[in-house]
């Protein structure tokens, strides 16, 4: 579903992708570890086509991203550090006009559904920018699978959010997970990871350093396991 071949970034004399090479089939669901500035971020951005890579070549079902793009973003979804949100729109203004871009045909009934998975049904007349962290992710993830994408990009998503947020992201992507979407979620919260993910590759200084299963593991196996490639 994603090749990502020797992809590599270079910003100013600043080479943050040093060649990352991964392939991740359709329905798996991904974590990517990593210390802070390993290149997590950039790579999500480079896979989301927010950012070009300098060199490298991406394939998304196939289909080289750098011909076909336009077609191939629909299948994304993404969900990063910024929501992409309006703030002075509502939740359903905000979700109206996403569907728009995608060319979702009477979005109507699909987005108080999704609004009232993410327990945002109460307050989807009022503007985002008296929401909480919180509430914004909820509505965030929201916005990121309108489109029904085959692949989900998270960066970070359970960063900050409130025991209530996690569980409601989490209730999202198994849901996503069970209807074969594919995901993958840069991460530093372990216990989130062994609840999501069946596989974890880490990065380090640009590179990929390590990709393992986490069928039959702990959350204690990973973090021993990370904290040995970190020392290497
Ligand atoms: N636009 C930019 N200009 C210059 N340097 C950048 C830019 N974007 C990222 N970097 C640098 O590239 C490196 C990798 O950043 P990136 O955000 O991809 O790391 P990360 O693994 O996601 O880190 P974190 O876990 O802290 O989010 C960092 O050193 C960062 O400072």
């Amino acid at each position: 579903m994603i090749q990502s071949k020797n992809m590599i970034k270079t910003i100013g004399d600043k080479m943050i992708l040093k060649g990352i090479s991964l392939e991740i089939d359709g329905g798996e669901s991904v974590a990517v570890l990593g210390p802070n500035g390993a290149g997590k971020s950039t790579w999500l951005k480079i896979t989301a086509g927010l950012l070009k890579p300098t060199e490298g070549e991406l394939f998304i079902a196939g289909k080289s991203f750098k011909k076909d793009h336009l077609n191939l973003k629909q299948l994304i979804g993404y969900l990063g550090h910024q929501s992409f949100l309006y703030d002075h729109y509502t939740p359903v203004e905000n979700l109206t006009f996403f569907a728009k871009l995608y060319h979702l045909p009477d979005p109507g009934d699909k987005i108080h559904r999704l609004l009232d998975e993410v327990g945002l049904s109460f307050f989807k007349h009022e503007p985002v920018r008296s929401f909480s962290r919180g509430m914004i992710q909820r509505l965030a993830i929201a916005r990121a699978i309108l489109h029904d994408p085959e692949i989900l990009l998270l960066d970070e998503p359970h960063t900050g959010l409130d025991q209530q947020a996690v569980q409601i992201l989490n209730q999202v992507i198994q849901r996503k997970k069970k209807e074969g979407v594919t995901v993958v979620m840069a991460t530093h919260d372990f216990p989130q990871v062994m609840s999501v993910c069946d596989r974890a590759v880490i990065i380090k200084a640009g590179r990929v350093k390590d990709d393992v299963s986490l069928q039959q593991k702990t959350a204690d196996w990973l973090y021993d396991h990370y904290e040995r490639q970190a020392v290497q």
